[in-house]
């Protein structure tokens, strides 16, 4: 059974792997499928096939089941599938025996996401910490099939099948690899942070949230630059800054990479650099997708990582964006979801709530107007003694 598209659309050809277990609902499983489809799109491949499995938890030989494994395998060879990618992240030893039965490129989460943000990266400190994290998270994974894929990869050829021999060199040379991106990230970070301590004490906002909710077009829009905005995940990977003025209030406005969820903490520990700009911000705006039938637990995760960054406790106003896209339900109509969360999430650890439509332009007065009392409460603090109405 093929998803929906045709066959010379096609250039890589993936399938999808995930369990449903005890703490994973299959209504769940079936949802994080389709992000990482949509992940999988991002990077170019088509996904034909979702299999899925109930189990207590992974099998820690080969992450599913021995038959579920044949099933796979089975439709792998028949189909000539490119990737196969797992929901969940796989340890090296499973990895291992996943490659030399499937045959084929196995990603997991992690690899897949770190992938997708070196496609996009732009600034050298973003290049930087993700060549740093694929070469960490490679380091324990180095296989025969890996070396080879990855000699592919960087157009240095095969040398025929990749002995123990070879391997062993090519995690020599990771290391170093990783020793050398480390102090240039070092001196990429205090070179940003020279910069960021130049631009004087001026209110700070960053723009926070979920992967696609909306971040970049709204920074647009307040901006009035242009930033690119994709129906992509990850079309931020880099975060931008630009200086903002209500009236005589200027203020220095950052778009941000998007946050998703089943990200491993040692992946977010490397991106902390370009998280500065969260964790240095007077205010945040944490952007929503309305639309999105997970939004609570987008909500959640964008919360628990800015805790992770200690970034947790700052004046934000949460965002509800795309609210063009809502329709009224048989249980609840527009309005009455607007109230119910209105009722939820105003006042919740000092939060403001504002629902637009970055798109349709609908509401940004509002939105400006809330915003504009966040930054000057905090401009007042800093400047004490500045005269409303008057310019520098
Ligand atoms: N219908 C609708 N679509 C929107 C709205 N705001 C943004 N979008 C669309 O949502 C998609 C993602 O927008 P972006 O601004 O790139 O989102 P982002 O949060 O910056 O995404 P990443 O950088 O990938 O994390 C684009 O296709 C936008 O056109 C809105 O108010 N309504
Ligand atoms: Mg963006």
């Amino acid at each position: 059974m093929h998803e929906n598209i045709t066959k010379d659309e096609i250039t890589i050809k993936a399938v999808l792997v995930a369990l449903i277990t005890r703490e994973q609902s299959e209504e769940k499983t079936i949802e994080y499928l389709e992000e990482l489809a949509f992940l999988t799109s991002t990077l170019g491949a088509a996904t034909v096939k979702r299999f899925t499995q109930r189990m207590e938890k992974p099998d820690v030989r080969s992450y599913i089941g021995k038959g579920k494994l044949e099933e796979v395998s089975a439709y792998v060879k028949a189909e000539q599938i490119d990737w196969v990618i797992f929901d969940d992240d796989l340890t090296p030893s499973q990895l291992r025996n996943l490659e030399k039965e499937l045959e084929c490129k196995i990603y997991d989460r992690s690899l897949l996401i770190l992938d997708i943000f070196l496609s996009r990266a732009q600034t050298a400190q973003a290049k930087t910490q993700v060549e740093l994290a694929r070469n960490q998270y490679l380091l324990p994974r180095l296989t025969r099939m890996w070396t080879h894929l990855e000699r592919q990869r960087g157009g240095t050829g095969t040398r025929g099948g990749a002995g123990e021999k070879e391997i062993e060199t090519d995690r020599r040379i990771i290391r170093n690899t990783i020793d050398v991106l480390k102090k240039k990230l070092e001196k990429i970070d205090k070179q940003n942070q020279t910069q960021r301590k130049s631009r004087g004490k001026i209110v700070r906002v960053a723009i926070v949230g979920y992967t696609n909710v909306g971040k970049s077009t709204l920074m647009t829009l307040l901006s009035k630059s242009d930033i690119l905005a994709e129906n992509k995940l990850f079309a931020t990977v880099d975060s931008t800054v630009r200086k903002v003025n209500f009236d005589d209030i200027p203020f220095l406005l950052s778009d941000t990479v998007g946050f998703i969820r089943k990200l491993p903490t040692h992946l977010i520990e490397s991106f902390k650099s370009t998280l500065d700009e969260i964790r240095e911000a007077d205010i945040l705006i944490h952007v929503v997708d309305v639309s999105h039938p997970a939004l609570d637990d987008h909500i959640n995760v964008v919360n628990n990582t800015l805790s992770d960054i200690k970034a947790g406790d700052k004046p934000t106003l949460l965002v509800f964006n795309k609210v063009d896209l809502l329709e009224d339900e048989e249980e609840i109509s527009v309005k009455e979801k607007i109230t119910q969360l209105k009722s939820t999430y105003l006042n919740k650890e000092q939060n403001d709530v504002v629902f637009i439509s970055a798109t349709n332009k609908e509401n940004i007065d509002e939105l400006k107007n809330k915003l504009r009392k966040l930054v000057e409460a905090k401009h007042f603090t800093i400047f004490p003694n500045y005269l409303k109405n008057t310019y520098y």
